[in-house]
């Protein structure tokens, strides 16, 4: 029976991951914006922030989101790990660069999608409904969307000199379903509309932790590492990471940090869940100040990816080139 909290730990995953608590603060409290000027994880409770979407329930949404197609994925597992389609290979015969998309995209309406839902069951392929709030969305849905508390996140963008909002997501996912682990590049402000989800996250200093694919593949930003069979002989250093975890309810704001990487699991046997995204660019960099800043190193290493390929056109040779840059001199 689930806690007075809402969940309890059954409907957590079980990892073999050190794991702290992300802390818990009010909006009130004058602590959340030191942790946002230090690019640290908070979970805002009370902040309003999207208190007009909480009669968001699937009823609601079908009557309101109006007659246009959502972007919803399928996954014949519990995991969506996200892929950049625009780097997929074109087909060559080379079967080492094939690749092989985890889930597959479906453009429906959305009671479409709330049908899906509702008959699912265990074993059957999951869906996971990932869409920005377009032009096509019922006048509700848009009167909500206007009253969430844009004054204090406005506030925030502000005070901490970040760059344009670029998009809101609106996520509704089954119970039990995953986003694996990955980095973004934006700040995150992610709001919590109904049910439980519990988010793992890791600072960008851990990046030898997690293996992230190569910059030119389609799984750029996410981790090689399987978090439910970690690969140890592959990704030794996995052993070593250290994370802060938070399960996040209705009402509560997570800041994922930019170049923080995050885990994001449904809850089991929690029901389905609906979150909106807040994603920012950075803020401008300012005066360069050393020593960089961990997130800068990851900018750095991403931009030596993207100029070896650009210079040596074919991907196979960026690996023998920086092992041959690097090992028995800068090792
Ligand atoms: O808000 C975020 O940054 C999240 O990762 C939220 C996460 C998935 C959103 C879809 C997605 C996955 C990978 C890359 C970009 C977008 C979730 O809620 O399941
Ligand atoms: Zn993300």
């Amino acid at each position: 029976m689930a806690d007075k909290k809402g969940w309890d730990q059954s409907q957590l995953r079980k990892y073999d991951i050190q794991l702290e608590e992300i802390p818990r603060l009010s909006v009130k409290d004058p602590r959340v914006d030191e942790y946002i000027a230090e690019n640290k994880p908070v979970v805002i409770t009370d902040s309003e922030l999207v208190a007009s979407a909480e009669k968001w329930d699937l009823e609601y949404l079908e009557q309101n989101m109006g007659n246009g197609d959502f972007s919803v994925f399928m996954s014949r597992n519990h995991k969506f790990k996200y892929f950049d389609d625009k780097k997929i290979p074109p087909a060559s015969g080379d079967s080492r660069l094939e690749f092989t998309p985890p889930t597959r995209r479906v453009e429906m309406k959305l009671p479409e999608f709330t049908r899906r839902l509702r008959q699912w069951k265990r074993g059957e392929e999951r869906w996971h409904l990932k869409s920005s709030f377009n032009n096509t969305v019922g006048p509700a849905i848009v009167q909500d969307f206007l009253k969430f508390r844009w004054d204090w996140i406005n506030s925030k963008q502000k005070m901490h000199s970040w760059g344009p909002l670029t998009s809101n997501l609106l996520l509704i996912a089954m119970e039990g379903n995953v986003t694996p682990c990955h980095y973004d590049e934006q700040q995150n402000f992610f709001a919590e509309v109904r049910g439980y989800k519990r988010c793992i996250l890791f600072p960008p200093e851990q990046f030898e932790c997690f293996y992230p694919h190569p910059v030119y593949h389609p799984h750029d930003r996410q981790s090689q590492v399987d978090f439910e069979r970690p690969d140890y002989s592959r990704f030794p250093k996995f052993r070593e990471a250290r994370g802060q975890e938070a399960v996040v309810g209705p009402g509560d704001v997570l800041y994922i940090p930019i170049y923080w990487w995050h885990h994001i699991e449904s809850i089991m046997r929690g029901g389905y869940t609906v979150s909106v995204n807040f994603w920012y660019k950075a803020g401008p960099t300012g005066q360069i100040v050393y020593p960089l800043k961990d997130h800068q190193k990851v900018a750095i290493m991403r931009n030596v990816e993207k100029m070896l390929l650009e210079a040596l056109q074919d991907p196979q040779e960026v690996g023998p080139l920086l092992r041959a840059l690097v090992l028995g001199r800068y090792t």
